[in-house]
């Protein structure tokens, strides 16, 4: 399924609405790092992101180590960022 790129001006709109993301680098996508505790609380968090994701039928592309999760954010479909990313992100800092 396609899904359509936001605009630029999309882009800067929304990014400001989410806290803690901003524009990687080299890639069309979003990004935030998480910190926890310890293992357990980044694994217990990446678990209820997991469960949005299978709700929203959209995945993160995410790197974990120890207590540190870094989530990507970018839509398959629509080759960049789309709102798809947008509603997961909100989801996520939601959690
Ligand atoms: C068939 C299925 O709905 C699609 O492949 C979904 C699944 N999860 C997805 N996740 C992400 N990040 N981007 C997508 O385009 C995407 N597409």
């Amino acid at each position: 399924m396609s899904v359509v790129q936001l605009t630029d001006e999309e882009r800067s709109t929304w990014l400001s609405t989410l806290e803690g993301w901003e524009m990687a680098e080299g890639k069309d996508a979003i990004q935030r790092t998480f910190e926890f505790g310890d293992f357990i609380e980044a694994w217990g968090f990446m678990s209820r992101v997991a469960i949005l994701a299978e709700k929203q039928d959209h995945h993160p592309e995410w790197f974990n180590v120890f207590n540190r999760v870094e989530i990507t954010l970018t839509t398959h479909d629509a080759d960049g960022l789309s709102l798809r990313d947008v509603h997961l992100a909100k989801a996520i800092n939601a959690l």
